[in-house]
């Protein structure tokens, strides 16, 4: 199990502390000050993480004209090709990662070889309920006693290559944004760092490798359904060695639908009003996209009261 010196800047969570009252309130912190930690101790099967990394890095190789197959099923799931924004930047997506159906299209789409269709099928399970999991514990540590709230939140899957260069050493590979969902797992390149997480005072923090952990965000809609308690945490990614890097990220991303994104009773009383008018996760991902408001900016538009 990985825990080196270099994983311990950003708060650590051990899945295997659980239901110690040290370890939610420990969880509540990272998510309240960081909106971000180190997960050990996690429920994937490390060979599982290895096998997968090894399935996404041949999908990535794969040629382009089979890339572009992995079409958009919500805006921004399917293939992104490098761009003028983020030229040394690829990914390949899935929506929604809990329908065995749309796994299986966007295996067909990639020509995936059984095996490689079994590693993605077995991932997609164990992070699924991984993720779950955490966003039950992150509702009991800030008081909730009903949990059953997650049921059917979509989840959208994203493998992310970096082709860095000698000569995009220093420069950016993903802009400065929030994750836009409630929660996000990212299996991070266990060799290549490059990643930055912005602390409370503004400064960008490294997010250095540490092997056979995760890494767990907190984006916009973690903010908004928790009334503002929980930091939607800012990242980019950096440019550090001239390597390649590849990334797999998770994303439960809010209700269903036509549910609304809104806070429980719990969080607001007249000392803490509710902040946000109620929302569809499908409306803000709208708002996020025609307004180019990245990093969490575009929960503001959606504000009852002046911040
Ligand atoms: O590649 C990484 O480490 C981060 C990727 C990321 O922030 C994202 O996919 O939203
Ligand atoms: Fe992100």
């Amino acid at each position: 199990m990985g825990g080196g010196e270099d994983c311990m800047i950003i708060p650590v969570i051990d899945m295997q502390k659980f239901p110690d009252a040290e370890e939610y309130k420990k969880l509540r912190e990272a998510s309240e000050i960081w909106g971000c930690f180190r997960l050990i101790n996690h429920k994937i099967p490390l060979a599982l993480m290895k096998e997968m990394k090894a399935v996404v890095r041949s999908l990535l190789d794969l040629p382009m004209e089979i890339k572009q197959q992995n079409k958009d099923v919500i805006a921004g799931s399917g293939y992104m090709a490098p761009s003028k924004v983020n030229p040394l930047y690829e990914a390949l997506g899935l929506y929604d990662l809990g329908s065995p159906e749309a796994v299986h299209t966007f295996c067909s789409k990639l020509d995936a070889s059984s095996h490689q269709r079994e590693i993605i099928s077995k991932y997609a399970q164990a992070v699924y309920d991984q993720i779950v999991e955490i966003g039950h514990k992150l509702a009991e540590s800030l008081g909730l006693e009903n949990v059953d709230f997650l049921n059917g939140w979509p989840c959208q899957f994203r493998i992310n290559k970096y082709n860095f260069k000698p000569e995009s050493v220093g420069s950016s590979g993903v802009q400065i944004h929030t994750d836009s969902g409630f929660l996000t797992i990212l299996q991070d390149d266990e060799n290549v760092g490059g990643l930055e997480v912005m602390d409370k005072a503004g400064a960008f923090v490294p997010v250095d490798p540490c092997p056979g952990t995760l890494l767990v965000n907190l984006g916009d809609v973690a903010q908004a359904w928790s009334n503002g308690r929980l930091c939607n945490v800012r990242h980019r990614v950096q440019c550090r060695e001239a390597t390649i890097r590849v990334s797999i990220a998770t994303f439960l991303l809010g209700p269903k639908d036509q549910e609304a994104v809104e806070a429980p009773p719990e969080f607001v009383d007249s000392e803490h009003p509710r902040l946000y008018a109620p929302f569809t996760y499908e409306d803000y991902r709208k708002l996020r996209l025609s307004s180019k408001l990245q990093a969490g900016e575009a929960l503001a538009l959606l504000r009852t009261t002046p911040s």
